[in-house]
Parts: C-alpha cells; structure tokens; sequence
C-alpha cells in the first residue's frame, strides 16, 4: 500500500516533556499550550482562535495517554467489547467535555490565566463535528460518552464525513445549505492511523462464489479518543476515511488523460465527502449504500484482524465481541460478515450463520415508512454483487425456517378467513329469515305469501350462490405463500411492480439475536406495526431501550450554574454519574429560597440566550417573557407548523385587544430551531413561515414585549446547549405515534424546562418519572391515529382559532401566500392534501393546553416550584441507564477498568 512520510506525531515526541516542568508529576500545561502555539501553530499573537487551538492540542496530549493506558489495559485483560455501528456521530464540540470528564478543569483554567484567558473565553473557536443529523446522530455521541464513563470495553465504528451537516443560513427569508468545511482549521481530537488500512471493494463480478471487485479503495482509521467522566478510562471511536489504491495514474497522466489519471482518487474522494442530510428519511443513492458498506467492511475487517492477534477459532468471536446496529445503516453487516467469515476466513455456511446471528444486534429508531431502507435488488446486485447472492441464501435458508410456521398459520389464517365469510353469511342470512318472516307476516293475501316465500327463496340462493363464489376466491388465495411472503427479505416494490428490493430492516431482524426500539410506546409500535409476523416466531428477541442523555453535556456542562445549585442542595456532584441521586432535589421545591435561586439561574440562561438571538438575528428579546422553544429537525410529523399556526393566532388576538385586554396577556418569546433536509419541499415552506411570522410580528410597535417569534439558524449541538438550559417550555407535538423516542425533550426535562407534548415516544415515560400532571399533555393517542386518519376526509369539526389564523396566511399577512398555499393545503384543504399528521384533530386541545401553560405561568413560585421536580424526577433519562441496560441485556459486557 502506499506508505507515507511520519506523522505529525513526532513533533509531539520531540516537545513530549520527559519529566514535569515542576517535577511534582504534573505537566506544565502552559508551557504545553505555549509550545503548541510557538511550534505546532507558529501563531505570531495568540488570538481566541490560535489559543482554542494551542490548548485543545494540549488537550489532545491528554487524552493520547489516557486512551494508550485504557487500551494497553483492555489488550491485557482481553475483554468482550462492544462496536457500536453507525453513519452518525453528532459530537458536537470536544474541548469542555474532554477537559472537564478528565477534571483538568481546574488545571487549564490555571493555565490559560496565563495568556489572559478562561475555557470558556475560548471553546467558542471550536466548529462542531457534526457528523449527524439529528437525535439517531447525538445518541450515538451520548451513548459513547457513557460507555467511556461505565468502562465498557467498547467502541464506535463510522464514517470521517469530509463535510459534516450542512450550515443552514436564511436568506431573503429562505432556508439556503453551505458546506460543512469542518475539518479546515486541522482536527486535534483525532489521531490518523496509517497502519490501519483495509481494502474495501465494490462493484465487479462472481465467479462461481468467489468475488472479484471492480474497484477498489482503501480504508483509512481516525481514532477520536472518548475520555470516560470520573474515570481513566478512555475508549474509542474509530471513523474511516477512504483513500486511493493508485492516488496518480502517472502513466494517464503523461498521456494527457487528466481525468483518468485521478479518477480513482476522485471515486474515493467520493465515498466519505458528506453526510447525507436526511433525518429519518432514506435516501436511495448508490453512493448511500456504497458509504455505508465501507465503513462497515472496514470496521469488520478490523475487529476480525484484532480478534484473531489473540484468538485463533473465529467460532469465539460471539463472546468478545458484539456489534450494535445503529438502526439499517449498517445492516449490510449481516451480509459483510458472513463473506469474510465465508470467503475470507473459509468457515462453512452454517457456522459463519451461526457466528453472525449471535454477534449482531439491531436497534430500529422510527416507523415512518419512508425511513424504512429497501435497497433495489439491482443497486444491491450491481455495487455488491457477492452480498446479493449472500442474501438471497440468507432469505432462502430463512425462508425454508418459517415454511412449517408458515403453513400452519396460513392454514389458519384461510381457516379464519373461511369462518369469517360463513359467520357474516350466516348473519345475513338471520337478518334474511327476519326480512322474509316479516314479508310473510305482512303478507296478507296468499298471492302475497307466495310472493314473500318466492323472494326470500330467490334471496337465500343468490346469498348462497354469492357465499360459495366468496369461498371460491378465497380458496384460490395460496395464504401460505402469502404468509411466507411476509417473511421474505426480498419483496416486490408495491409502488413498482415487478422492482425486487431488499429489506434491509428484515435483514437486520433476521441477522440479529436481539431487535430493540428506543422507548417504551415505540418498542411495542415496532412489535404490532413493523415486525408482528417476527415477534410471532421470536418474541424473546424483542426489547425496548428508552433512549437517554449524558449529564455531562447535557446538564453539568451547558448548565454550570443550574449544576452547582444541585450540588449543593445534594451536597454532592456525584449525581453527575449518578442521576438517580437528582431525586434528592424533590424537597428543595418546596423551599422558596432555594426556588429564588432556581429561578435566578434560568433569568441569567435566559439573558445569555437573548444576547445570543441579539448577536444572530438582531431580534432584541426582553427575558420577562415565558421561553418556549421548538428545536428539532423540520419535519411534518414533528408538527412545527401547528405551532406555528398557534402563534398567528396569538398574534391576532393581541393585535385586537384592547390596550386593558393587554395588560392580561402572558408575554412569549417563541423560538424555534432546526434544519429541513435540502431537498425537502415542505419542510423548508415550514422554515419560512416561520421566519416571516417573526419578521412580522418582531416588528409590530402594537405588540412590542408581549409576542416575539425567532427562528435561530444553523441548530446544531451547541447551539442546543445554549437554548436549552434558558428554556421555560419546550414543544414535543408530534402526531402520537411518530417521534419514536425524542431525545432533546429529555434535555429540556433535565434543564427544568417544562413540556408541552402529545402522548408519543419518550414524553410518556418523562410523563410517568415528573408526574403527568406537571406536563401539558393534549392529542389523540396513537392507537386512534388510523381511524381518525379514515375519517379525516369529512372532518368538519375545524376549530375556529384554526380557520382565522389559516385564513390569515391565505390572505398574505406573512407575505408570499402563493409560496405558502400548498403547505395551508396540506393540512386544510382535503382535495389537495390529507392531513396526515392530523394537525387539524389536535389544534383545539393543542391551544387549550397553551391557555393551561399561560395561566400557570402567572404562578411563578408555582411554575418554579414544579421546575425543579422536572429535574429531581428525571435522573432515569441518563443515557448511563441505557447504556447498562444495552450492556446487561443485550451486550453481556462488563466493566473493565485500570486500577
Ligand atoms: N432516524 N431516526 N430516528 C430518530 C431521530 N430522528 O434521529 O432517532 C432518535 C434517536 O433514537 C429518536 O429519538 C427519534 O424519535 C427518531 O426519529
């Protein structure tokens, strides 16, 4: 392969102080972040930019040696590990979580007094690794976090996205994208691994079983350490770049084929450049699918290589090594598995079986239909040849495993069917004898009687006749095939006849030993919705882990001042790895004094965030006004537009108030934050709507204070951390039955944020830890969804607060009402759209639930009093719960750590 030069890492050899400046075993950080200025940067001044840099490289030093000891440790002690999989990452920044869960705070904070400056004057510089989308992204993060501070021997297995999510700008009111040019100012909390390549091929042709390629790239490792909180542990996460077999074709070159000289370096280039955009959306590109496979081939292929420097029998891997799916995204590991056990490594079909099933497990993270990943059996068969033939043996065998079940339940369910039709024909034929008994006693002549006696004969023989012509059909039905059918991996696309596609979810179910969703409500949605004929056959395969957050980003460090008020009232810090300890907080809400305090903290988080829709925006935000926040992806079903529709509304009957009726008013700053997916239509009309209502309303001399709508650009990981901890009440609305978990609702919960929200994904679990009484709860529940979505053709009942505001929009109060239409249509116009995120079922007791919000805001030392049990009563939504269920019920992987 093609070697190249050292690494920057010799610099660091040469610099790496062999004994401490102070020779108390301390290292001189200052000296460090001097030399790293002077030497690694060459900065002539330390601006912000140059300092955040210098330290983080300091920091970097750190963590090379917590993660060398954790990991000459773990090669020692040889435990099982963990590979968690996944396309997404969202990290966010790394400079306050890495200096604080290694508690160096105090030690830089001493150090860069030095240059003038805190961790917090500098941390601003750092860009986010924003290599996600959103909640499926940052609960990879979060999990990784947990692992570390558990000391689970595990890692994270993904992609090194060249250009991350992009940047969402407005511009002339629009939503417009901008790369993600993350990685141009260096990366200091990665380390390149040279030595850690692995062939990935795509494309090419079977001989017989044997693959050959058609082209091939290479594989490069990054390793991002992931220091534990409290702990020495340090784990990993591993992300691949891909690189070249030939960077030049020289000979091309020389013979003016430009193109073709780099062709391979541009194909490769290809692979890793961008994260796709798309949340809880597939994207059916090749080059998804070609992402996807290379970063599963080559975390495989590692984990085997590692494997087997310790342990010759690969039948053992089951026991060191178990790898987590994060949702379909790398389900090709099903197949990529049992090829290099197969082709690679010889071992028989069936024991290779055996391996996988008992090494992957499958975490599914949405039912929306259109998130679901069915790869056409030709973009399988053409990018993955050898995988496809795989497959289909897979589904053959799978299939061959269900045809007794399947004969037997079809052979019921054609019995069911069968005493279905003859017990409504014998219901109607009852109300037949009752109709002919009634004709005859009606009938008064004899004529009559015949005639009565004629015609319910006629009647019986035409049921009759109808009944054995049902029967008939029914009997051509091969239920068996269908039932089997409903197994298969393979299906037909019933939008394009004939089009075979492979289910990568089914594949995922059938090649794991365990199927988990990601809260309670959604763990039983997937068993009923998604995989009822799987739960038939293993239902002990199927479980529900509730999603969590870490404290530490999440609570301890975007909220320091919240954070000190809760060690102090526990008289510990220790509910930052314990969060069951928060519980302790319960009776500080009923102490004024300590709620003054609670309510100082969120008055100065409200004030950092004003300044921040200042500096971003321009809009000026008093922070008397009640906080209430919707940050999340932009998306139909997450129902940011019924929001929106709630504040025209509350516009207009501000606009219409008397200057007296004001004066009773609950003033509201509305903010609201998320990316829509680039090529998503409707969510970007969302975006706007927003955007235009803000403009308007933000610049009402009538309404001043008591009404301001900010849509914050670019909501990303930090800005959340800025958001949150100033949140007063925080939206969930989604159509009961879509948001599979949430998991910003949980931080809002943590943060003492209130929750406005629908009985869906996670809200009812925060729901039953705070006391639903202390949430807003309002909609239809999910299992009324598909019959109101059947009736919702003549849904009339239309709430008028709706009608007026929609009207509203229609007339172009916000402006381009052409532009706005169809989104208004959407949801109220059923000739041109169909509401099928009911926004219109929910609207009523949606704004009756903001009347209860406004009224108990009144009520502050009320509203601050149920604050605080927000968060004494969520410590269960620590993703250091999930992770050690994830790790005693699924993993079977304990803690291992240094002395
Ligand atoms: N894809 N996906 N799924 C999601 C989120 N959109 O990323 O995963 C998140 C993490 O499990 C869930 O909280 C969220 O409800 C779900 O929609």
């Amino acid at each position: 392969s093609r070697a190249r030069g050292p690494m920057v890492r010799s610099v660091l050899e040469i610099n790496k102080p062999a004994n401490t400046a102070n020779g108390a075993g301390k290292v001189d950080l200052a000296g460090e972040v001097a030399n790293e200025l002077k030497y690694r940067l060459a900065a002539p001044k330390a601006d912000t930019d140059k300092l955040y840099q210098s330290v983080a490289w300091s920091v970097h030093n750190r963590l090379v040696d917590a993660f060398d000891k954790t990991h000459e440790h773990w090669n020692k002690e040889d435990p099982k590990h963990v590979y968690y999989l996944s396309a997404e990452f969202l990290m966010g920044r790394t400079l306050t979580n890495a200096v604080h869960n290694m508690g160096l705070q105090g030690d830089y904070a001493e150090a860069l007094k030095q240059f003038g400056q805190t961790l917090e004057g500098v941390h601003g510089a750092e860009t986010d690794a924003a290599l996600g989308n959103g909640g499926l992204g940052r609960l990879a993060a979060c999990f990784l976090d947990s692992m570390a501070t558990l000391d689970l021997p595990g890692w994270g297995y993904g992609i090194r996205y060249r250009y991350g999510m992009f940047r969402q700008a407005i511009k002339d009111g629009l939503q417009v994208e901008l790369p993600d040019y993350w990685l141009d100012n260096g990366n200091p909390w990665e380390i390149r691994r040279p030595e850690t390549r692995f062939n990935v091929g795509f494309y090419g042709k079977l001989e017989g079983d044997k693959w050959v390629p058609g082209e091939e790239v290479i594989a490069e490792a990054y390793d991002v350490p992931i220091p534990g909180y409290g702990t020495k542990t340090c784990s990993n996460l591993r992300l691949w770049d891909a690189l070249p077999l030939v960077e030049l074709d020289l000979d091309a070159f020389n013979a003016g084929q430009y193109e073709k000289a780099v062709e391979q370096k541009r194909k490769a280039d290809d692979i890793a450049a961008v994260l796709y955009p798309n949340d809880a959306t597939e994207y059916g590109k090749e080059l998804r699918l070609k992402q996807q496979f290379f970063f599963v081939s080559a975390s495989l292929q590692d984990t085997i290589a590692r494997y087997l420097e310790k342990h010759s029998d690969l039948a053992g891997l089951p026991e060191k090594a178990c790898f987590q799916m994060n949702d379909t995204h790398p389900t090709i590991a099903v197949a990529e598995l049992m090829r290099l056990l197969i082709d690679v490594h010889g071992l028989p079909y069936d024991k290779a079986w055996a391996i996988t099933t008992k090494s992957l497990a499958y975490t599914n993270h949405t039912v929306m239909p259109e998130a679901l990943e069915k790869w056409p059996v030709a973009v399988m068969q053409k990018l993955l040849p050898r995988h496809m033939q795989l497959i289909e043996q897979i589904n053959d065998a799978w299939l061959a495993s269900v045809k007794d079940h399947s004969a037997s339940k079809g052979a019921q369910l054609q019995a069911a069917k069968k005493a279905e039709r003859e017990a409504a024909a014998a219901a109607a034929k009852e109300e037949r004898a009752k109709a002919a008994a009634a004709a005859l006693e009606a009938a008064t002549t004899p004529e009559e009687k015949a005639a009565a006696e004629a015609a319910a004969k006629k009647a019986e023989e035409e049921a009759e006749a109808a009944l054995k012509a049902i029967l008939e059909e029914d009997a051509k039905v091969d239920y068996v095939a269908e039932v089997l059918k409903s197994y298969s991996i393979i299906q037909e696309n019933q939008w394009n006849k004939g089009e075979m596609l492979v289910n990568m979810a089914y594949l995922a179910v059938v090649g794991s030993f365990a199927v988990n969703g990601v809260a309670a409500i959604h763990s039983e949605i997937i068993k009923t919705d998604i995989f009822p004929q799987f739960v038939e056959l293993t239902p002990e395969k199927f479980q529900n882990k509730t999603n969590g957050v870490t404290l530490r980003r999440w609570l301890a460090y975007c909220n320091p001042e919240l954070s000190a008020l809760i060690t102090e009232a526990l008289g510990t810090d220790a509910w930052v790895k314990d969060a069951t300890l928060l519980a302790g907080l319960k009776p500080f809400a009923e102490d004024a004094a300590f709620r003054k305090r609670w309510r100082d903290v969120k008055f100065a988080k409200k004030a950092a965030l004003a300044k921040h829709i200042k500096e971003v925006t321009g809009y000026e935000v008093s922070t008397q006004p009640l906080f209430d926040v919707q940050v999340k992806r932009i998306h139909e079903y997450k129902r940011q537009f019924m929001n929106a529709i709630s504040i025209i509304y509350r516009y207009k009957k501000i606009k219409e108030m008397s200057p007296e009726e004001r004066k009773k008013v609950v003033p509201r700053v509305c903010i609201f934050g998320g990316k829509a997916a680039s090529a998503y239509y409707m969510a970007k009309k969302i975006v706007a709507l927003v955007v235009a209502i803000a403009a308007k309303v933000n610049n009402d001399p009538e309404v001043g204070d008591l009404l301001k709508v900010v849509f914050l650009p670019n909501y990303n990981v930090s800005e959340a951390e800025v958001i949150i901890p100033a949140a007063e009440l925080s939206q969930h609305i989604s159509t009961a039955g879509t948001e599979a978990s949430g998991t910003s609702n949980m931080k809002f919960a943590l943060n003492g944020s209130f929750i406005i929200g629908t009985m869906d994904g996670a809200n009812i679990e925060i729901g039953e830890n705070t006391g639903f009484e202390n949430l807003f709860i309002f909609g239809v529940q999910a299992e009324e969804i598909n019959r109101l979505r059947e009736e919702r053709k003549d849904f009339k009942d239309y709430d008028p607060r709706w009608t007026e505001a929609l009207e509203w929009v229609k007339a172009g109060a916000f402006g381009r009402a052409d532009y706005f239409d169809d989104l208004v249509a959407s949801v109220n116009d059923m000739t041109r759209g169909n509401d099928w995120f009911l926004l219109a079922n929910d609207f009523a007791s949606y704004m009756d639930a903001q009347d209860e919000v406004d009224k108990l805001y009144r009520d502050q030392e009320e509203w601050t009093r149920r604050s605080i049990l927000y968060t004494a009563g969520n410590g269960f939504f620590s993703s250091d719960r999930t992770i050690d269920q994830y790790a005693k019920e699924i993993w079977s992987v304990q803690p291992c750590r240094q002395a």
